[in-house]
């Protein structure tokens, strides 16, 4: 993976360990929120990405190529394979039960990826370090052994939901997650 020094854990860094009450092996986590593009049931053209982690820190998803995430002809866009890499970060940082959004995205890509694709994603975290999370992702094209087709190096940072609040519609988040509070 080419990443720079801000995707890189620093000295330090320590890694996730399962939270109590993590989703168990093998059972899905769920979408953050069903209109999100990246995992939203309720989008018409999203990703609609689901995910399982096979540990309770990492995450594994698959997503199929179609005709509405084309750039070239017959071919994945680059930026929709970047909000694929996005969205299986984030659900890994879900993980955490804490909020974080992205600060920096690094991309690889390795390989032209045609519409009818089913990319293996899986993501992981390289370190924890305050509030920033250092992860990585990949996918590999047609199986979970394929060939690596894009990479992906983040740097997410941890927000409280009054970043939502203030920016977003935090409502429409809690409607659908009563676990947080906004604005304690
Ligand atoms: C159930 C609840 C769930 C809620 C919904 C979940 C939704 C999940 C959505 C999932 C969808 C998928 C995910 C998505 O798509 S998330 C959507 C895309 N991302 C965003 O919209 C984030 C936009 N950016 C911001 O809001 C702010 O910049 C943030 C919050 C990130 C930081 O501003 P804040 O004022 O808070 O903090 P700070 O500026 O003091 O920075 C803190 C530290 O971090 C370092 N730093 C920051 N940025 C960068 C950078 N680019 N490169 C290198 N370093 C960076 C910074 O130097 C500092 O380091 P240090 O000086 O301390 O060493």
């Amino acid at each position: 993976m080419t990443r720079s020094a801000i995707t890189t854990p620093p000295p330090g860094a320590t890694l996730p360990e399962p939270l109590p009450g993590a989703p168990a092996p093998g059972s899905p986590l769920g979408s953050h929120y069903s209109r999100c593009f990246g995992c939203g049931d309720r989008h018409p053209t999203g990703l609609h990405l689901s995910a399982v982690t096979p540990d309770g820190v990492t995450v594994t998803a698959e997503f199929t190529v179609g005709e509405a995430h084309q750039g070239a002809p017959g071919l994945a866009h680059g930026g929709v394979l970047a909000a694929a890499m996005d969205e299986v970060i984030g659900m890994s940082v879900w993980l955490f039960q804490r909020p974080y959004v992205t600060g920096r995205l690094e991309t690889d890509y390795l390989a032209p990826v045609p519409v009818g694709t089913t990319l293996h994603l899986r993501a992981w975290c390289t370190g924890m370090s305050g509030r920033k999370a250092y992860l990585e992702a990949e996918g590999r094209a047609g199986a979970p052994d394929g060939p690596v087709a894009v990479r992906a190096a983040a740097l997410f940072i941890e927000v409280g939901m009054e970043h939502f609040a203030e920016h977003g519609d935090a409502q429409a988040i809690l409607a659908e997650h009563h676990e947080y509070e906004v604005n304690p």
